[in-house]
């Protein structure tokens, strides 16, 4: 489909040789953001894998932001996480150093060469998500909603055509959760794409979005959640 930057038709998802999720049909469009709720082990992590690249598509086709995920490669795999921004419950920051050095890290590792390119990018995403005069601090020294800040800047490094984000409040309180919400929300409303796996009931409800869920090994799209 012509916009569309996530396009699965009739998907098996696997973990090992268990069938998790099968007759997945999806298509997102730049500019969408769907939730993807269900109960633990529903499958929401196994399909995020496989649309980074972390698990195999085996049955049916699915392509991702240009790339087929049936042919895709173990060396095109970094190619198309520079594609796709990926922001995870538990942060994934580097612990060593400190945040303009992770996110330096980052752009290092897909190619960026010139220090005052890197410089202004680094400011630039850390401006958008609240962080800029904290680039200094070692990531131990800030708080979870902080860090998590500092992780969807680092998705956002890229320029990606979609940002994955599984349970990005998962390990955060419900007002650091919020916070982290509105700032997802502005990134979308100022032209990102966004699939997000989440558990949060408070969020979903505040925030509407397009939603999807897993259950019984299926894949479907459910309404809006009423307001309570
Ligand atoms: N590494 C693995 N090897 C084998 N099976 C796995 C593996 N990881 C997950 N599974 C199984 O795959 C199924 C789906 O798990 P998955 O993590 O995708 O669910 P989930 O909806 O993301 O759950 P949660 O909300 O708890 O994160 C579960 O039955 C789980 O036990």
């Amino acid at each position: 489909m012509e916009n569309s930057v996530l396009q699965l038709e009739n998907a098996a998802i696997y973990q090992r040789d268990n069938l998790v999720l099968s007759k997945v049909n999806l298509t997102i469009k730049t500019g969408d953001f769907y939730y993807l709720i269900g109960k633990t082990g529903s499958g929401k992590s196994s399909l995020m894998k496989t649309l980074y690249g972390d698990l195999p598509l085996r049955e049916g086709s699915g392509a991702i932001v240009g790339f087929d995920l049936n042919t895709l490669k173990e060396k095109q795999i970094p190619f198309l996480r520079r594609k796709i921004g990926i922001v995870f419950q538990d942060f994934k920051l580097l612990s060593d150093r400190n945040v303009f050095d992770n996110l330096k890290f980052v752009l290092k590792a897909t190619g960026w060469k010139d220090k005052n390119l890197m410089k202004d990018k680094i400011h630039e995403v850390l401006d958008k998500v609240g962080m800029k005069s904290q680039y200094y601090k070692k990531t131990y020294e800030l708080s979870g909603g902080e860090q998590q800040r500092v992780a969807i800047a680092r998705a956002l490094l890229n320029d990606p055509e979609l940002i994955l984000a599984d349970e990005p409040t998962g390990n955060l309180d419900p007002k650091t959760s919020l916070e982290v919400m509105e700032l997802l929300n502005s990134i979308h409303k100022s032209g990102k794409t966004i699939l997000m796996a989440t558990h949060d009931y408070q969020l979903i409800v505040k925030f509407k979005q397009k939603t999807l869920k897993c259950e019984g090994g299926e894949l479907f799209e459910v309404a809006q959640q009423a307001t309570v």
